[in-house]
């Protein structure tokens, strides 16, 4: 003993010797040595602290089935896709599952989903300040549209709410149908013409994305931006911004602000968000500075009884938001306005255009439900002097994929299962809509199953294209009023026939087809009245 004590004594001497002689060099050794000790504890630390929280989230997740994964890591992580195989695997998992199932994306990330009405009902039924919006699913949207009502949560969601709900009511819409209808003509006058000139097979997503640009343009800014027949910069902005939100959200790498802004994707996203944001930006000034100048926007036209009684500029929704006002008497700013004025062109004109569009592909292909539409549609404009359709004037669609939502307290489904506090629910309205203990046989074409007869015992979340619950569709009515206007219109004057190409769904933000969505148009006689 008393040798190795004698041993360590040189030692230390010696190091302390060494030390003395380099010390100012060591200490600075030292302390970046415990630099490095305390960030890698801290690390250490962080990492067992997500690992622990994430053994009890997955332990809370329990009672959600999960389907088998390739490794523990990646967990599901690749396997949403989108494609028409992507789609396939859905219904598998629906055939398989029929109500949830829980869904790992590596390690550490974790959802619900749902596809049954009885799990998806208390979930949107429940208030807006439980569930939220889920910013991973949202949030690439955000420099594009802003904090609006599509966007926001909590108190800010439910004052926008209250402010913009007067601007679509049934009252309001009315106005909008004659839009409805003249955006329709110049799109059938287009297809009129290029069937005259042989080109008779059109993609119906291309010419009808541009039509319901085109009236929201009308509905939203009162703005003729003859889209139809000539290109815009603020047009292609919109279908620019799309694509890459798109793109972003299958890009990992992408997902992360810091490379996404320095990506060649990031500046287009940036260029295209000027154009969409000085366009927008420039009608608000310009209709608040006439407000002031003017008063109140001109009276909407009334065309009640059918004639025109006066003719005066339509309020449009710029008109309406700049006019609304909170009970303490606050209005939206002009900031504000634009988040919603942008909000509308990004919700309403992809999503109706996809409606209209699937609604004329699935009619194509069953001739026998097509006659029987255009039947009804020349029946109820039989003894009218014009072919317009009015509100009082007049299908199955899913065009929507999916609601996600971030579940702020844990919510109770039946049966005693619990959706954890801080879940990630991500709503399958595709799922819904195709599953085979709702609705039997989902893959075959059968409108009547939307017969009032044969929807009696079915659950009041059944079908829910336009979401439910306070965050409900608030564009509605409005793409309702339009696809029927639209569809009625296209079936009298013209009869559609597959277009000779297979078509492959395409799931994005909402459901379109790879390639576009082509049929054949016959242009048909005006029906002898
Ligand atoms: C067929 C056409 C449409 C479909 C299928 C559709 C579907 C939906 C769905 C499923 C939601 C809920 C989204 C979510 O919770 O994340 C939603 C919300 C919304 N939609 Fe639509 N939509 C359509 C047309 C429109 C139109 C024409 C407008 C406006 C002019 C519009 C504006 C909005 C807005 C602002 C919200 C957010 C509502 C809120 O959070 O309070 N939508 N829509």
């Amino acid at each position: 003993m008393a040798v190795i004590d004698a041993v360590l004594d040189r030692l230390l001497d010696g190091l302390l010797g060494l030390g003395r002689l380099l010390s100012p060099l060591c200490s600075l050794y030292v302390l970046l040595q415990l630099s490095a000790l305390v960030v890698l504890l801290l690390l250490s630390l962080r990492v067992v602290c997500l690992l622990w929280s994430h053994a009890q989230f997955t332990r809370r997740l329990r009672c959600f089935s999960k389907p088998p994964t390739q490794n523990w890591l990646m967990g599901h992580l690749g396997e949403m896709r989108s494609t028409e195989e992507g789609l396939q695997a859905v219904d598998q998992l629906v055939r398989t599952y029929s109500h949830s199932c829980s869904w790992f994306l590596g390690p550490f990330y974790s959802l619900v989903r749902l596809f049954h009405p009885d799990y998806i009902k208390p979930l949107l039924l429940a208030p807006a300040s439980i569930t939220v919006k889920d910013e991973l699913f949202y949030g690439f949207l955000r420099p594009w549209l802003g904090q609006s009502l599509l966007l926001s949560n909590g108190e800010d969601w439910s004052r926008r709410r209250r402010l913009l709900t007067p601007a679509f009511h049934f009252d309001i819409l009315k106005n909008y149908v004659k839009i409805f209808n003249h955006s329709s003509d110049i799109m059938h006058s287009k297809w009129r013409r290029l069937v005259a000139e042989g080109e008779s097979r059109q993609d119906m997503f291309n010419h009808i994305s541009l039509m319901t640009l085109d009236s929201l343009l009308r509905c939203t800014f009162s703005y003729n931006s003859n889209c139809q027949e000539s290109s815009s910069e603020y047009i292609a902005a919109i279908f620019e911004l799309s694509t890459l939100v798109i793109e972003r959200r299958g890009r990992i790498l992408h997902h992360w602000d810091y490379l996404y802004w320095r990506s060649p994707e990031g500046q287009r996203f940036k260029q295209a968000c000027s154009v969409v944001h000085g366009f927008t930006r420039t009608v608000v000034q310009e209709r608040r500075a006439q407000l002031l100048h003017r008063g109140e926007p001109e009276s909407h036209t009334d065309t009640t009884g059918g004639e025109e009684k006066k003719k005066k500029r339509v309020a449009d929704f710029i008109d309406l938001l700049l006019l609304s006002k909170d009970e303490d008497g606050h209005g939206l700013t002009d900031e504000e306005i634009k988040a919603e004025a942008d909000t509308f062109m990004f919700g309403g004109h992809d999503t109706t255009a996809s409606g209209i569009s699937w609604v004329l592909y699935n009619l194509s292909q069953h001739q026998d439900y097509q006659d029987r539409c255009r039947a009804e549609v020349n029946d109820l404009l039989q003894d009218r002097k014009t072919e317009d359709l009015d509100w009082s004037a007049p299908v199955c669609l899913s065009v929507r994929q999916s609601v996600c939502l971030l579940a702020c307290l844990s919510l109770f489904l039946s049966g005693g299962w619990v959706i954890p506090q801080g879940s990630i629910c991500l709503v399958s309205i595709y799922g819904n809509h195709h599953n085979p203990e709702i609705w039997p046989d989902p893959d075959v074409y059968n409108p009547m199953r939307f017969d009032p007869e044969n929807s009696k015992d079915r659950s009041s979340h059944a079908f829910i294209p336009f979401s439910s619950g306070p965050r409900n569709c608030i564009g509605q009515k409005f793409a309702m009023a339009e696809l029927r206007v639209v569809v009625a219109l296209t079936l009298r004057r013209f009869r559609l026939t597959p277009g000779g190409v297979e078509v492959r769904r395409l799931p994005q933000l909402v459901l379109r087809a790879e390639g576009g969505l082509w049929l054949t148009l016959e242009t048909l006689d005006a029906p002898q009245d």
